[in-house]
């Protein structure tokens, strides 16, 4: 059995990993939360709502990384990147689900990997990583002569903005088009801003009330419109896929992996 545990144990995608993490069949060893966190000391599985699991939310990243066989990590980059190196050093498994990487610190990521194997993806779900394949295929066919814009809805308390999910999207179809993500993305339009390009690629972010994630990549030709969307209804599909990927990672070569490692899609 899997020895997992959940770092974010008390926040929205964390409290769902350990109910997901027991309905696979995994052992819970550890949950923390950032020191000074309310629930610290509470009972992990009565803070997510599946039983007592006689495991208290801790503040001790290395005691809990020490219990585990992987962490898996839902929190803020920069959490996340002392972990993986926390990980590293105990020579532990780790998944990352954290969204709001610079590049910069996405490189630091693959360093930290070096010696362990781990992985980041910013969306856990098989539909939004078919998605990605899916998008890839699109607008290799489609080339140049299609305008493409995408656009995210999330809840309120989304703190990163565009979404992980679809800076991934925008890359996936910058480099089936053979531009640079980072030089075509268009994150603002206001006032007279002139034409669009052929080569930029939109990108528009909603947010509001409890909309779990929504993306919709727009290709956008002369008298004709495709549109490829995923809607999630629920953070389930989020949190078993990373409970899926915390049982493909340990065991695994050293490197950093991501979802379509995970689901054989590469
Ligand atoms: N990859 C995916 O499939 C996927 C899906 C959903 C959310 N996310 C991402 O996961 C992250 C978390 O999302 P959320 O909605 O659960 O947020 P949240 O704010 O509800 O939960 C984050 C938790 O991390 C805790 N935390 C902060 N610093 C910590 C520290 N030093 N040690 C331990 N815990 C700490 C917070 O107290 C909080 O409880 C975001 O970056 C989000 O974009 C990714
Ligand atoms: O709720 C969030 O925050 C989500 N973040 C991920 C992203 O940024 O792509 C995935 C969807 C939910």
């Amino acid at each position: 059995m899997t020895k997992i545990a959940v770092c974010g144990a008390a926040g929205r995608m964390g409290q769902r990993i350990i109910v997901a993490a027991r309905e696979a069949g995994c052992t819970v060893s550890g949950a923390l939360e950032r020191p000074g966190h309310e629930m610290v000391g509470q009972d992990a599985g009565l803070i997510a709502g599946c039983g007592a699991l006689g495991i208290a939310i801790s503040d001790d990243l290395n005691a809990v990384v020490e219990g585990c066989d992987v962490l898996i990590d839902f929190t803020t980059p920069k959490v996340s990147l002392k972990n993986l190196e926390v990980c590293a050093l105990k020579k532990k498994s780790i998944v990352i689900g954290s969204t709001g990487f610079t590049p910069e610190e996405r490189a630091l990521a693959v360093e930290l990997a070096r010696d362990i194997p781990a992985v980041l993806a910013p969306n856990m779900s098989v539909g939004v990583n078919v998605c990605f394949k899916i998008l890839k295929d699109v607008a290799k066919t489609l080339g140049d002569d299609f305008d493409v814009e995408i656009v995210e809805l999330h809840h309120n308390k989304k703190k990163d903005a565009p979404s992980g999910t679809a800076v991934r999207m925008g890359e996936v179809v910058a480099e089936a088009l053979g531009r640079d993500y980072n030089k075509v993305a268009t994150y603002h339009r206001e006032g007279i801003c002139g034409e669009r390009t052929k080569e930029e690629i939109g990108m528009q972010t909603v947010r509001g009330g409890d909309i779990v994630g929504e993306h919709t990549v727009y290709f956008i030709g002369m008298g004709e419109r495709i549109e490829i969307s995923h809607r999630a209804m629920t953070r389930d599909m989020f949190s078993r896929g990373s409970v899926r990927a915390a049982q493909w990672v340990v065991g695994k070569q050293p490197g950093l992996y991501d979802m379509q490692d995970v689901l054989g899609l590469k």
